[in-house]
């Protein structure tokens, strides 16, 4: 329960940190993301220009209603139909300009989207294990949706509002400044307090309805914990409680939520007080030039209808504001991501890059490791050992004691720089990792399926492979007769939706993955829940087959199957302490692996 409370808090401290100050800096590292635009520049001008013209054009609006009750009192030279007509044909023009903005718009940010995905996709799945290992797998997928879906607002909405918005304000201001002076002077000396009042109070709120959102945030995960664990649940029949728990994290949001509404009520209430105030104010100083025949009737309108709009361009740009800054953070993080170290700099399909053939001649040489979230622990302590190639060696210990991690650093999932590992003579890091990787062949103890056909999953040890070398791998991986068992065969579906396999079975299709793949190295990480006798007999030999003529590692939980190697190397606490063939390391009494055999031998 601790690790997914811990997630989930982690994840509204995120929200909170969505949030960056604009300054100069982070405006202009927020602007790099926008070179992903820069392919398209020429429709996101033409959408720029028409958002202009249509933003000027509902400007103009004003001033002809106003002309237009002028008109009908007789006090200029138009008609009242000129008039309209005028107004109708201006708005015809502006629908269109918006529509075709809104297509622009909309091209321009599916597409840059698109390619920033793809961008952080890519950096993603390219980046060494030890990134992973410091990063939640929710952040990272956070960062391929929620972040890229909040810069896809700004470009496809937000700063058409800015701009819209910053039009109205400046032209607008202009306008009626030019027209009717001392009445927007009248009018701008009220701003000031609407302006304040509404920043500060926009503001408190906004982190009220965060917290009622971070309450919601924690409520989900109870959804998430339950669900995923349901089995749990209906075992210990804690059904009324898990409700309890839901109920409880609701009352929370509610508490929170109402909070918020009380304040967003009172905001409103400011909001309506204030600008009302201010436009009977800005009425009331009108009407007595009206009254004086300072102006006419319908200057007064145009002259109020400008400030409205005016005061709703104002009461945007705090919620503009918040967008952008979170816009800012989404940017920096995607940024961030972008401009980590790959391990593999250009991913392309492996038949494309150069072949490397190597035998799977092994040296360890002098490794003492430490992974790299657990810098101060040293987990091998200077690791040296030989494998010929084609040789078979076992390692074996407790565990824990630093097997997994022998294999790991020969597959450079993690950099080592304390000593190195050679292969076929040579530093491995020297090699491309690809090409490198491309000659390791894993059976792993718990063996993944991906969601989707026997055949797809085979495959993935070789996508290139024809159907007849699949069908070849599975038979030698004795795994074509339970495969063919199935109505639908190869295409039978296996992972979430699919049929379920045995433990058995999924090694054999792991078997026929490593054969597909036919590489000079091969790892066996044995599983450690033991099979059937009849199952362990299919997948003893599938092994046997795969192992023939290759460089082999087996990590060994049963030491039975072991008997066979080459050479067996015992490891505690990071340290080869023996080493020898089965035959060799029995006679030792006091050791170690005499006494993992002698208690094994008890147990069964
Ligand atoms: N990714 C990691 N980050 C930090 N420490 C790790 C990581 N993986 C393993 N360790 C630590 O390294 C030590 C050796 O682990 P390793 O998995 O190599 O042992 P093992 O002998 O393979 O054990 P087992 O037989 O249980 O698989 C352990 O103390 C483990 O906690």
């Amino acid at each position: 329960m601790a690790r997914r409370q811990s997630g989930y808090r982690q994840q509204s401290g995120d929200e909170e940190s969505k949030k960056v100050k604009i300054t100069k800096k982070s405006l202009q590292e927020a602007l790099e993301i926008f070179r992903f635009v820069l392919p398209y520049k020429t429709l996101f001008i033409a959408g720029l220009i028409l958002l202009i013209l249509s933003s000027l054009t509902t400007l103009i609006f004003p001033r002809f209603a106003g002309m237009l009750i002028d008109a009908a009192e007789g006090k200029i030279n138009y008609s009242i139909g000129q008039i309209a007509g005028a107004l109708a044909i201006v708005f015809v023009v502006q629908s269109i300009f918006s529509f075709c903005r809104v297509l622009l718009f909309s091209k321009v940010s599916e597409r840059a989207m698109r390619d920033i995905r793809i961008a952080v996709y890519s950096k993603i799945v390219t980046l060494p294990l030890s990134f992973f290992e410091q990063r939640r797998v929710g952040e990272l997928t956070s960062r391929l949706t929620s972040d890229i879906t909040q810069l896809q607002d700004v470009l496809s909405f937000t700063l058409a509002e800015l701009v819209r918005q910053l039009i109205t304000l400046v032209v607008g201001i202009t306008i009626i400044f030019a027209l009717f002076p001392s009445l927007t002077i009248f009018m701008l000396s009220t701003f000031p307090v609407l302006v304040i009042g509404a920043v500060l109070f926009g503001r408190f709120i906004r982190k009220l309805s965060r917290k009622a959102q971070d309450e919601l945030a924690n409520a989900n995960v109870v959804v998430e914990e339950t669900l995923q664990s349901i089995h749990v649940v209906k075992a210990f029949t804690n059904e009324y409680l898990e409700i309890k728990r839901y109920d409880n994290a609701l009352q929370k949001v509610i508490f929170n939520a109402l909070r918020a509404a009380k304040y967003r009520g009172g905001f409103t209430s400011f909001i309506i007080l204030a600008i009302f105030g201010g436009i009977i104010g800005v009425l009331w100083y009108g009407a007595t030039l009206l009254e004086q025949n300072l102006i006419t009737s319908g200057e007064l309108t145009a002259f109020v209808i400008y400030t409205a709009f005016i005061g709703g361009a104002v009461g945007g740009m705090g919620d503009l504001y918040a967008q952008l800054q979170k816009s800012i953070g989404a940017s920096e993080r995607i940024r961030d991501i972008l401009k980590e170290g790959s391990e593999v700099v250009n991913p392309q399909p492996v038949v494309e890059r150069a072949p490397l053939n190597i035998y799977g001649d092994i040296t360890f040489h002098d490794i003492t490791f430490a992974y790299p979230t657990r810098q101060d622990i040293d987990v091998l302590k200077s690791i040296s050992f030989h494998i010929g190639a084609g040789q078979k060696i076992a390692l074996v210990g407790y565990s824990g004691a630093g097997k997994s991690t022998i294999v790991q650093l020969l597959l450079r999932y993690y950099a080592t720089d304390r000593g190195y590992i050679s292969v076929d003579g040579k530093d491995i890091r020297q090699y491309d990792i690809l090409s490198y990787r491309q000659n390791i062949g894993i059976v792993p103890q718990d063996v993944i399926l991906f969601g989707g056909t026997i055949r797809e999953n085979i495959a993935y040890g070789k996508p290139s492979a024809t159907d007849e070398e699949i069908i070849q791998a599975a038979r030698k991986a004795n795994a074509l007769d339970f495969i063919m068992s199935f109505p639908e065969g190869m295409e039978t579906l296996v992972g979430e939706r699919g049929v379920k396999l045995s433990g058995g079975q999924r090694q054999r299709i792991a078997i026929a993955r490593a054969i597909l793949k036919d590489p000079a190295i091969l790892i066996l990480d044995e599983a450690t829940s033991s099979l059937d006798a009849e199952s362990e007999k299919l997948v003893q030999e599938a092994l046997d087959t795969l192992m023939a003529g290759r460089t082999t590692i087996i990590i060994a939980h049963r030491l039975a199957t072991i008997r066979k190697v080459d050479h067996i190397y015992v490891i505690s606490e990071g340290k080869i302490i023996e080493s020898g063939t089965h035959e060799e390391l029995v006679k030792v009494e006091e050791g170690l692996y005499h006494n993992l055999v002698k208690l094994q031998f008890e147990l069964e």
